[in-house]
């Protein structure tokens, strides 16, 4: 069964969607909220969000139903929901390694993937918060909103019914794990430009070139190539 839930307010919908997986062939069923209280981003750090100006939503899907590897099934979640806000907001939207969705150059969604087991079953919960309408941001974060970047105002209603038919077809429907690849490294944020990275608190230009099979990034300093794991590395932007 695939379904789509509300919650008027909800503390992290990657923790709630447990209440509505309710039997053991429920999957690609959806939960969101514009009101979360408790988001969680990755790495243990929190994700904030203002009240009734953006989405929180999780997807559930049976581990079993997807052939991809986790690195690639990760790089193809950020690929769909790149390509979604690029049709919606009619932009160039990038994929910042390894899984933030940039547009203009400011961060407007992230992704979280976690694997828990409900009723006998595994399923990956793949939790997106879209920043819609916010209008503020902290001075000093690289956050923006669809609003801020495009200037243009979504119904947040119609954006959450049309992104989860959107995931589900992509996720019913994978491609390879070298399209995948391909089409990650494609839309990935400043490839082939110089950059400025923070390594172990030192700054270091170098020159982002692919992200691989195994979740690395490969990048080009002045004596040759090094390839990164995630938070070994930071690109300043
Ligand atoms: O960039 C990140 O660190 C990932 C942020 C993921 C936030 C979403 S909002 C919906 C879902 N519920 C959560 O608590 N987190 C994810």
């Amino acid at each position: 069964m695939s379904d789509l839930f509300y919650q008027k307010e909800c503390s992290s919908t990657n923790d709630e969607i447990s209440q509505v997986l309710l039997y053991p062939d429920s999957n690609f069923v959806g939960l969101y909220t514009f009101n979360q209280t408790k988001g969680r981003g990755q790495y243990g750090n929190t994700w904030i969000s203002t009240a009734e100006k953006n989405l929180a939503y999780t997807i559930a899907v049976k581990t079993d139903s997807i052939s991809l590897s986790d690195f690639m099934f990760n790089y193809y979640t950020a690929i769909a929901v790149r390509q979604y806000i690029a049709i919606l907001t009619e932009n160039t939207v990038k994929i910042k390694w390894p899984n933030d969705i940039i547009l203009a150059n400011k961060k407007v969604a992230g992704i979280l993937i976690e694997k828990r087991k409900y009723n006998g079953e595994n399923y990956f919960l793949i939790g997106t918060g879209i920043n819609i309408l916010q209008e503020k941001f902290d001075k000093i974060s690289n956050a923006g909103s669809i609003f801020t970047q495009t200037g243009k105002k979504h119904d947040l209603q119609t954006v959450v019914k049309e992104f989860h038919q959107f995931l589900i077809e992509k996720f019913k429907n994978p491609p390879s794990e070298i399209e995948v690849l391909d089409g990650f490294n494609e839309n990935l944020f400043r490839k082939d430009e110089i950059s400025v990275f923070e390594i172990e608190g030192v700054r270091q230009n170098g020159i982002i070139r692919k992200a691989d099979e195994n979740g690395k990034i490969w990048i080009e300093f002045e004596n040759g190539l090094q390839a990164f794991y995630h938070k070994e590395i930071k690109l300043l932007y």
